[in-house]
Parts: C-alpha cells; structure tokens; sequence
C-alpha cells in the first residue's frame, strides 16, 4: 500500500506512547523461553518480536522468520542448544542474503550441529539440536554484534559457561552491553574486559522476577528528526523513557542537540522541544548507533545542512542495502549524496523536490525515516505497512502529530 503525505504543519504539543525495545524484547523472550519464571511487561509490538515469541512457542519443524534479523541469529543460537529437536530455519529472500556464517561456525566451535540447506555462509540452517559442552570460541566483531548477543543469550545455559573472544574491531558495542545488563538483572554474572567476554553458568533456578522494557529509542528517532523540522517551540512527549537507557540509540539526545532539540525527562516519559537553531554541518561516527543513520540523514537534507556519517559498514547487510536506498531516494529529492561502503556524506541543499515517490526496499527505516519531510513537502512513500517491522502503528501516530495523509 502507498501512502501520499500532504505537507502538514504538526501540533504544537503532542504525546505518543511507544511500546518496548524491539532490541531488548526479542533477547527477553529468549530469555524467558529458558527461564520461564520471568514474566515481561510492555515487550514490544513489532513484527519481529511476534515473530520471535511465535518461533519460539513453535514446535514445528519449519521456522520461517521473515526479515527478522535478530530473531534469526538469535533463534540459531537457542535451537543449537535444544537436544534432540531439528528444525529449519528460513526467512525472505532478503534473510537468505543477510550472512550468518560467523555465528554459525562459532556454534560448531562450541559443537553444534547446523548445515546450509542453500548457500554457504547464509539461511535457511537445518539445527540439530544438542547439549554444548565446550566453553571457549574466537569469532570476529566487526560485521555484526548481533552474533555475539546471539551466544551469550544462550551461555548461561552451556555446560561450563562461555568464554568470548572478539576478533577486529568491535561494532554496536551498546546492543552488545545490552545483552549482558539483561542478563545481570536475570542473574547471570558475566565480565567483558577488552576483548574478552565471559558469561557464568546458571545452576540454580532464578528467582521469579518482572522485567518491564523500556520503549523502542530506534522509534522515537522519527519524533527527534520531526521536531528538528518543526517552529520553534514545537514539542511531543514521548513514553516510556528513562535517562538511563540500555539502548545505544539513546545517543539521540546527544545527537539532536546539535539540531536544535531540547530534550528534558518528566516522569517515565521525554519532551522533545524545538528551541534552537541547528548546525551548519554535522559529523557523527554511527558504530554505536547504526539504526539511526537514516533519521540523521534525513533530518540534515530537510534542514538544508550537510553532514558526514561514518561508522556505517554494517548498513550494507541490513533489511536492504541501506547507504545505497538512502543515496537513491534522497537524490530523488534534489539531494547530493556520496557513499563509500563505510560512509555518507550529504551536501548542503535548499530545495526539496516535490511529489516524489520514496521506494522503501523492505526496509522500515526508509519509510519511517522519510515521512518527517511531510513538514517540508507532499511526498508518497511506497509499500508504506512495510514500518509494521518495528513499528505497527507508526502512521496512526504521525496522524495523531496532525501529520496528513491519504492511505
Ligand atoms: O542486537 C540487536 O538488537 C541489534 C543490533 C544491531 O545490529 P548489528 O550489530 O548487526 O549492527 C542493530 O542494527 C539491530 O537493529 C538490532
Ligand atoms: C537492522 C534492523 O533489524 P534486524 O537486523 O533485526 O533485522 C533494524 O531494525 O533496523
């Protein structure tokens, strides 16, 4: 279904409630599977985390995970380890191109069973699950932490624990930290020094316990990037956050500052405001952060400034190959934009073309991170339910924000 926005100037004050992590949802649901006396609260509405607890109650001998990212490397690690059952494990066509290897040899390190059903390297896995018993692997960091999450969720499980070594340069280290802190609040000890993790295993049961999750920053990147857009003095509340977030993303306070938002946190919720000028250029290293590239890209091209984003090597093998669908579409806008397989750099533009039609790739973030140039344009965004990935509800929420649009 295509969408087309019309320009709209958004309420002066709005507030939108947001539901959990996708992130920390879809470790907490593995969790949970292993250690059912912890109950969840506000666990996120996403695609993908239905996916993941839907796979997780499965017990059929097929999985098909769709564009689920972390379901898939998670989901690989906790069928490794469950003894006795096979199971494929598939996706969409997009999945089958997303690499996996790198965790699946670290698997058969530690002694799991898991075979290629098509190409080498890549879904759909045949896992047969058995009981691990080796404790030490080596894998390489730097193409997705996804990977490594992956086997930590499942360590407290093994036999003797787990021993980590990361290889390279350690990308998405919060989601990394993530992981662990989840595990901390479950019970599991583990230490991460250098480039060296180790997780205890759990020999008692835990005590029964409620984790309520804290709402998805990925999301709120939207609301940063439309505030930045807006009149001063435009503001939306956003709940449920907290300063002290698990999640990297939380970087966006930081971030939109240099744009022009203020953001001041009441309670369990946050109120972005606009009440300053934005930069003139704004440079940003996204290594901790890769899933706002496109917020951040887009907000710089509709305030008409340049930026320079590095960090972004991973892009390349997430839903689409996300520095090419960012330089596609925004030139389509009137925009300039340079790529390198690490890198973005937007030049400066005042002109917004209007009436373009945004194609969207499978990819959430594209039609999310584009709808704030509604404040600047009519525009239409293609395959627009594509946002149900991670965010069902998100143009019932841009209607809410007086964002106008015809479905
Ligand atoms: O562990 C996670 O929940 C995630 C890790 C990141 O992936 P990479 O480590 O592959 O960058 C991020 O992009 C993804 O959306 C969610
Ligand atoms: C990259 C993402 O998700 P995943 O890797 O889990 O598919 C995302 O949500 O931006």
């Amino acid at each position: 279904m295509q969408i087309t926005l019309h320009k709209s100037k958004p309420n002066k004050q709005s507030r939108i409630k947001i539901t959990g992590s996708k992130s920390e949802s879809n470790r907490l649901l593995l969790l949970q599977a292993l250690y059912p006396q912890i109950s969840l609260k506000n666990v996120s509405n996403s695609d993908d985390s239905r996916l993941m607890a839907k796979a997780l109650a499965s017990d059929e001998n097929l999985i098909d995970i769709h564009h689920a990212g972390t379901a898939m490397r998670f989901l690989t690690a906790y069928l490794a380890i469950q003894d006795g059952r096979t199971v494929t494990l598939t996706g969409s066509n997009r999945m089958k191109e997303r690499p996996i290897k790198i965790l699946v040899e670290a698997l058969k390190d530690l002694g799991a069973n898991i075979s290629y059903e098509e190409n080498d390297g890549f879904p759909p896995l045949k896992i047969t699950g058995k009981t691990l018993k080796k404790q030490k692997v080596s894998l390489q960091a730097n193409v997705s932490s996804q990977y490594i999450s992956a086997l930590l969720l499942i360590a407290s499980k093994l036999e003797n624990g787990l021993e980590l070594t990361l290889e390279g340069t350690i990308t998405s280290v919060p989601y990394i930290k993530m992981t662990l802190s989840l595990l901390d609040q479950i019970g599991v000890k583990s230490t991460f020094e250098n480039n060296k993790i180790t997780v205890k295993p759990m020999v008692q049961n835990i005590e029964p316990k409620t984790i309520t999750v804290e709402s998805d920053w990925s999301s709120a990147s939207y609301f940063f990037s439309i505030v930045a857009i807006s009149e001063p003095g435009t503001s939306i509340e956003l709940e449920a956050y907290k300063q002290d977030s698990l999640q990297g993303d939380a970087d966006l306070v930081n971030i939109y500052k240099a744009f022009g938002v203020s953001t001041n946190f009441e309670g369990n919720s946050m109120r972005l405001t606009k009440t300053d000028e934005p930069v003139s250029h704004f440079k940003y290293d996204l290594v901790h952060a890769p899933d706002i590239a496109q917020t951040i890209a887009v907000s710089c091209f509709a305030l008409g400034i340049s930026c320079d984003l590095s960090g972004l090597h991973t892009l390349k093998i997430k839903e689409t190959d996300r520095l090419v669908a960012l330089k596609t579409e925004l030139e389509k806008l009137g925009a300039q934009v340079d790529i390198t397989d690490k890198s973005l750099y937007l030049h400066a533009s005042k002109a917004i073309k209007s009436g373009v039609s945004i194609a969207t790739y499978n990819d959430h973030r594209m039609a999310m991170a584009f709808a704030p140039l509604a404040l600047k344009t009519e525009l239409e965004i293609e395959d627009a339910m594509v946002v149900s990935k991670s965010y069902p509800t998100f143009w019932d929420d841009m209607e809410t924000l007086g964002i106008k649009l015809t479905k």
